[in-house]
């Protein structure tokens, strides 16, 4: 019985262009390769056989890698440092695991070889549901899961193939035998868009000819492109210490070096999977062959880099933490309510007059116990702002207090503060919340009900109410009162901090209102219009301190 099958194609191998189905014949599994589907594609694109699919315009297209590797059970390398790059990338990563390793930072242990029939059927059950843009291999353990993925490959065409020819550990263990090398010769290279061998790999695929220096470098890309990829990138990871991480591309026309300084660390496990993973997941998401090796050189050094001191295991081979993007908000403790006691907010205008930069400034505050720090500058030039809140910060990390940017959520990112303080004429919160991410605080100011209902739906972590008291520090701003500050806590699912024209005077009054969550006052003149901003500040912190014992 005629059985059709559907396929996803596109118009170039490189430039991923909106994807179109291809019906395919019985007949399709005579066809031998890749290549031979791309000269079928655009064949059948000249007699005008395709109709254009019905799109469903809520859909997302995403972005999708296969690997086709090892699994490494110390994560550095193999499909867990395949899936971590994808997704540092931005890209999904389905797998197809082809060998179970017991490995870790001393070396590798074991290796349990999944049955070639279970690989097949992993491949069969990725590729006919969810069709990948590419497919990227590591550790292909036997001739036999060679030529079951040619045969997948042929059945269920990708857009590119990235092959990484795994064959040893960076450890030195044997991952893949010489056994597989005609295989890969005959049938898998020749399919492939890009090629990835470390300099042990190309000499093996090569028959061993020694390769030491930059120039044997491009010979050996230039032989093995021969052999059949479109593009070969010998990578240079091994070459002598004392040299720069050079790998060399040829596309089979142009020879390319990429060059990034040598990183001295241990933690280079994983490396060469990561880089052929970053190459595939930029090719899914549609870049050229070149940029994509670029991004993923680049990718790779920002890693090994940002990963050089990281101490996991106790062996010589330490893999990377390909999340470093993720890592900021790690090392920041979790925002606390009670950090709002004693709110101290930075002015211009009075550091002006008093002679002090902001970093004394903040620094004077901190001495004196405030418990959260926002930089309120509005007559600063954008490089010096960031400039101190850079230093700023530096002392806030130190004594464990947040630190808050008021407005610029530009100099929030640039300077990696703790989060900003918005307020209603100032970017959405739910904006600043997409583009601060999840972890970083967002302070509102609030003047009613319905702005602290907003403030919660747009993810706000806590609002300043005010102002409390008449104030000259904001102009036009109007007060709310003791009682409006009421209205706005009590109707408020958000933490509160009171502001406007609060200091010693005044303070106790604020904090005996009893609604429970309002959590401290926000001050500016009573402490930086002083001459002694430590001296302020510890007085103030008493009166609150007192005002705490008085309400309990
Ligand atoms: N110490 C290092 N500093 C900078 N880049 C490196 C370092 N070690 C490896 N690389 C880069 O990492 C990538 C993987 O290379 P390599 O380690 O040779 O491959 P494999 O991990 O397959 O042995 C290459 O881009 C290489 O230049
Ligand atoms: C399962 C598996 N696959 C690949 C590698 C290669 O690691 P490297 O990228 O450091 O050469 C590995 N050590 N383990
Ligand atoms: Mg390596």
């Amino acid at each position: 019985m005629a059985h059709l099958c559907f396929q996803v194609l596109s118009t170039s191998f490189f430039t991923p262009k909106p994807q179109i189905p291809v019906l395919l014949s019985p007949g399709a599994a005579c066809i031998k390769s890749i290549h031979q589907y791309r000269y079928l594609y655009l064949k059948a694109m000249q007699d005008d056989k395709f109709s254009t699919p019905p799109c469903d315009e809520s859909k997302v297209r995403v972005p999708h890698v296969l690997t086709v590797a090892g699994s490494d059970s110390g994560g550095g390398a193999g499909i867990q440092a395949d899936i971590k790059a994808c997704a540092a990338r931005g890209v999904y990563c389905s797998t197809v695991i082809t060998a179970v390793t017991a490995q870790n930072t001393v070396g590798v242990q074991g290796v349990n070889i999944v049955p070639e029939d279970f690989v097949a059927e992993q491949l069969r059950s990725v590729l006919s549901d969810m069709p990948p843009n590419v497919v990227k291999t590591g550790m292909l353990p036997s001739t036999g899961i060679v030529k079951t993925l040619c045969q997948s490959l042929k059945e269920f065409p990708v857009q590119a193939l990235v092959v990484d020819p795994v064959m040893v550990s960076t450890s030195g263990h044997t991952l893949a035998g010489p056994s597989i090398l005609d295989s890969f010769r005959e049938e898998l290279l020749p399919m492939a868009d890009i090629v990835t061998p470390n300099l042990k790999e190309a000499s093996a695929l090569l028959g061993g000819v020694p390769l030491e220096t930059i120039a044997d470098m491009r010979s050996a890309a230039k032989a093995i492109h021969d052999i059949g990829p479109r593009n070969v990138l010998v990578k240079g990871g091994d070459l002598p210490a004392s040299l720069d991480a050079v790998d060399v591309f040829y596309d089979g026309n142009d020879f390319y070096e990429f060059r990034s300084s040598r990183i001295m660390t241990p933690n280079t496990h994983g490396t060469g999977c990561t880089l052929a993973s970053t190459v595939a997941a930029e090719l899914a998401k549609g870049s050229q062959m070149l940029s994509a090796v670029k991004v993923a050189k680049r990718y790779v050094e920002a890693v090994l880099s940002y990963s050089k001191n990281i101490a996991i295991g106790g062996g010589c081979q330490g893999p990377m933490d390909h999340l470093l993007k993720l890592k900021s908000n790690v090392e920041r403790r979790p925002f606390d309510p009670c950090d709002l006691f004693l709110y101290a907010v930075t002015d211009s205008r009075m550091n002006k007059k008093w002679g002090r930069s902001i970093v004394d400034a903040v620094k004077a505050a901190i001495e004196g116990g405030a418990s959260i720090i926002q930089l309120r500058e509005k007559e600063v030039d954008t490089g010096d702002f960031l400039e101190a809140a850079k230093a700023c910060l530096k002392i806030c990390r130190v004594h464990g207090v947040p630190l808050l940017i008021n407005d610029r959520i530009d100099v929030a990112l640039a300077s990696d503060a703790d989060g900003v303080h918005i307020g209603q004429s100032d970017m959405p919160a739910h904006v600043a919340r997409a583009l601060l991410g999840p972890d970083k605080i967002i302070g509102v100011s609030c003047k009613t009900p319905e702005h602290a209902q907003q403030a919660w739906v747009d993810g706000a972590d806590y609002i300043g109410s005010g102002g409390v008291y008449p104030t000259n520090t904001k102009e036009n701003n109007k007060t709310i009162g003791l009682d409006g500050l009421k209205t706005v806590c009590v109707s408020s699912k958000l933490p509160v901090v009171a502001i406007g024209g609060i200091g010693m005077s005044n303070a106790q009054a604020v904090m005996r209102l009893g609604v429970p969550n309002l959590k401290g006052v926000a001050v500016v003149s009573a402490l930086f219009d002083r001459e002694c901003v430590t001296t302020e500040t510890r007085k103030l912190l008493e009166v609150l301190k007192e005002s705490t014992k008085i309400a309990n």
